[in-house]
């Protein structure tokens, strides 16, 4: 082994996960493909660590030289803040490996700068999960009563999260089924630290993302030009290309930016509340106005101020693909663009996927977690506002325009059923949207061409597909039907919104008395994770009440073409995919806290099923 700076059997100090302090470690091996060292600490405790993480003992002076303030573990220990403490020892044997005096010590004044901007850690086991893990009801299960004794405090929680998920792998090595929780207690505020920030590439790799940049704009293509064939067909390949020119044309263009315009207006107004995000790396809280209701509001009386004025909206229809360029167009730019500030994103800013130091995969995946110009955050506003209220716009148009080509008085009850049920989808979304500062893009994903593009091009230009099949291609419903279908969407609304709040709720204000009656597991990170609940059914109950919901809105279209299906199959691909991705993130933040989480609930999304 060439390259590796420690060997087997070496002395050395290793940086606790999620502070700055020291510990003396022995060496006990190096693995190559995840360049991480095994370690173990005075008591047993065996960890990963980076080199990075790793120092020489010569590179220390023992701590009593350098500060004034006492910060020895004698000291430490008449901190804790737990009396029962010296009970539960043999139940927090990770924090104990700190606690347990071995060598503490800090950078000489010569080390690395940034060791000097020092954070004190108390690491003590946490007392009230201890607490809480009286009250379990079923010890086998680990679930424990999710009372206000068993409440960690989140955000503290989260930023050792953050900051461990980016440099460590906190697996205990040895008795992982014997794991119990611990928390890392910051006294001092956090110090921006230079995260060295993990690169598991996910989308198929740097390949991957060469095969998503040509195939995302291709599909997007394929199925517009399909939609409009008399039979469409997903295998009818190569559909008809039409002339080069009819791909532009610099109204809509004009139009695109408008209404993109018209959204950031709305999205700045000082009208609505202000969120705060969840804790970043650094610890910091970001704050979001999340006024998206009275955004589609104001926009929808625009629209209709529009409509009765004369314009004629089945311009969206006629003009469908040229607006989907122009939209494409944009996307790319707002990638590039992206792409170069996030060259001088700040390292807790970075991307735990989407740094991986490939030009193209980061492009793809997005480098910077909340580019923002001031206070206006690209990521959410890209999300939530232009490509989501653009999709009620373009339905809308679409009604029109069934009503124009079909003759109509009033659109069919599909379409009725299409636009009802992804308008109130829509609604939903910008009425609850706090909740998305908890969702996966907005804590954990990068800001890139991904996002940028399936913001601004794939959500409106593909999931308004129903729509604009059913204006050439009608679909009677009986009544019985449509009141089936209604039950079905309703379901579905119920099972995404009532667990999306529960999550939520809980991640926000897990000492929320409104959910004391749920049962959680506590994790190492501080974090719990629920059990009952909703969240006890299966692992993603908002992606099956999603999913429910997607069936309800192809049915409409009825089953003469696979093309209004065309959501229903990319919906269960994307939420499989994600779930996979949410399980492996999971997985590596929460230990074994998530394989017990894993064991108690059987079923990923559908019960009984997967
Ligand atoms: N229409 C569309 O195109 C799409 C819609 N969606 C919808 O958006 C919504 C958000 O989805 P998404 O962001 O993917 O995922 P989730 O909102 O389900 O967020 C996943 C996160 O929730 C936390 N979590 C997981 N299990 C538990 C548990 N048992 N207890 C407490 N917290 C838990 C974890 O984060 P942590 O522990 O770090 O807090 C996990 O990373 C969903 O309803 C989904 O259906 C999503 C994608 C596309
Ligand atoms: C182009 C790629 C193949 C896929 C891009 C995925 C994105 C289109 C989706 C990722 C997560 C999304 C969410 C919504 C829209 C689609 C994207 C951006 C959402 C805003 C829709 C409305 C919901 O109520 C929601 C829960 C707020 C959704 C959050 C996730």
């Amino acid at each position: 082994m060439p390259s590796v700076k420690y060997h087997k059997g070496d002395m050395v100090m290793g940086r606790w996960p999620g502070s700055n302090l020291y510990y003396e470690v022995k060496v006990l091996g190096f693995e190559a493909k995840s360049q991480l060292y095994t370690v173990i600490y005075k008591d047993g405790t065996e960890l990963e660590l980076k080199e990075q993480d790793i120092k020489k003992s010569y590179c220390f002076q023992p701590r009593s030289h350098s500060r004034s303030r006492s910060r020895s573990p004698g000291r430490r220990r008449s901190h804790s803040r737990s009396p029962g403490r010296s009970m539960h020892r043999s139940t927090s044997r990770v924090a104990a490996a700190a606690a347990a005096a071995v060598t503490e010590t800090v950078p000489s004044s010569h080390e690395d700068a940034k060791l000097h901007e020092m954070v004190e850690v108390l690491l003590s086991p946490l007392q009230p999960i201890m607490a809480a893990e009286s009250n379990r009801n079923n010890k086998h299960e680990n679930k424990e009563e999710n009372n206000t004794a068993n409440k960690v405090n989140e955000s503290e929680a989260k930023m050792e999260t953050e900051k461990n998920q980016s440099r460590y792998n906190l697996r205990r090595r040895k008795h992982d089924s014997e794991t119990k929780p611990h928390r890392l207690e910051e006294t001092k505020e956090v110090t921006r630290t230079a995260a060295t920030v993990s690169t598991q590439l996910d989308f198929g790799g740097k390949i991957g993302a060469y095969f998503w940049l040509l195939f995302l704009p291709s599909w997007v293509l394929f199925v517009i030009l399909q939609v409009n064939l008399k039979d469409p067909s997903l295998v009818n390949f190569p559909p008809p290309f039409p002339p080069l020119e009819t791909f532009w044309d610099a109204r809509a263009l004009g139009l695109v930016i408008l209404w993109i315009l018209f959204q950031v207006l709305l999205y700045i107004l000082p009208v609505g509340k202000l969120s705060e995000g969840m804790p970043l790396r650094s610890g910091e809280r970001l704050t979001y106005r999340t006024n998206g209701f009275f955004a589609i509001a104001m926009s929808a009386a625009v629209v209709a101020a529009a409509v009765h004025q004369g314009i004629d909206l089945t311009y969206i229809h006629s003009h469908f693909l040229q607006l989907a360029v122009a939209s494409f167009l944009i996307s790319v730019l707002l990638s590039v663009y992206l792409y170069i500030r996030s060259r001088y994103a700040p390292p807790d800013q970075q991307a735990l996927g989407g740094s991986s130091g490939n030009m193209v995969y980061d492009f793809f995946k997005g480098h910077e977690l909340n580019p923002r110009i001031k206070n206006f955050d690209l990521k959410f506003f890209c999300e939530m506002r232009p490509g989501l209220i653009g999709w009620c716009l373009i339905n809308f148009a679409f009604a029109m325009a069934e009503m124009e080509q079909q003759g109509l008085d009033t659109p069919s009850y599909s379409m009725i059923l299409v636009n009802a049920f992804q308008l109130l989808y829509v609604v939903d979304g910008l009425w609850n949207e706090e909740a998305i500062l908890t969702t996966m893009d907005l804590m954990h994903d990068g800001f890139g061409f991904m996002l940028a593009f399936g913001d601004l091009v794939w959500v409106p230009f593909t999931y308004t597909l129903q729509a604009y099949y059913l204006v050439s291609h009608p679909n009677e419903l009986s009544l019985a039907a449509v009141a089936a279908i209604i039950l079905l969407k309703l379901i579905g609304f119920y099972i995404f919104r009532t667990s999306n709040s529960e999550k939520n709720a809980f991640r926000r204000n897990p000492s929320d008395p409104k959910l004391s009656y749920l049962r959680t597991i506590p994790t190492a990170t501080g974090k719990s994770l629920l059990v009952s609940g909703w969240w006890g059914v299966v692992r993603h109950p908002n992606y099956l009440g999603d999913l429910i919901m997607a069936l309800a809105w192809s049915i409409p279209c009825g089953f003469s073409h696979l093309l209004p299906w065309y959501y229903m199959i990319y919906f269960i691909i994307l939420l499989v995919h994600r779930n996979s991705r949410d399980m492996s993130d999971c997985r590596r933040k929460y230990g074994s806290a998530w394989d017990e989480y894993c064991r108690t609930v059987r079923y990923r999304i559908i019960p009984r099923v997967y």
